[in-house]
């Protein structure tokens, strides 16, 4: 099964709800997992499961690295942002890196985020 990320920094948790809700039907397909307050903001507002990790400050970042790393991740939305310093900023750029490495495609963009949800449903349509 497809295995995508979704995470979203504190202004953009609004705009993960919404794709959240405007894709549901295409993430339903997926298995999700997600940064703590993340997850927990789209089950409460979708019928979506998303299995929890940390929250990024306390590590779900790099939790979340690590199975790129293991090559368990088939996608991650990750909606930054861009305007905010963070104070795990070195964990969000290790996410960053790893997926590059790994050539996971990751979308830090609503509009990114679409054609990457689109694409994997294709793939996961033509396995
Ligand atoms: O900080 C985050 C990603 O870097 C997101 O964490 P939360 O989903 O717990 O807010």
């Amino acid at each position: 099964m497809t295995r995508v990320a979704l995470i979203a920094h504190d202004d953009e948790k609004p705009e993960m709800i919404d794709l959240a809700q405007s894709y549901e039907s295409t993430l339903s397909e997926f298995d999700l997992v997600g940064t703590g307050t993340t997850s927990k903001r789209i089950m409460a507002e979708t019928d979506l499961t998303v299995e929890r990790k940390e929250s990024g400050p306390m590590g779900g970042d790099t939790q979340i690295g690590a199975e790129v790393a293991e090559g368990r991740m088939d996608g991650i939305v990750f909606l930054r942002d861009p305007l905010t310093a963070q104070p795990h900023e070195p964990d969000i750029s290790a996410l960053l890196r790893i997926c590059d490495v790994h050539d996971v495609p990751l979308a830090t963009t609503r509009t990114a985020a679409e054609y990457v949800l689109e694409g994997l449903a294709r793939d996961e349509a033509d396995d």
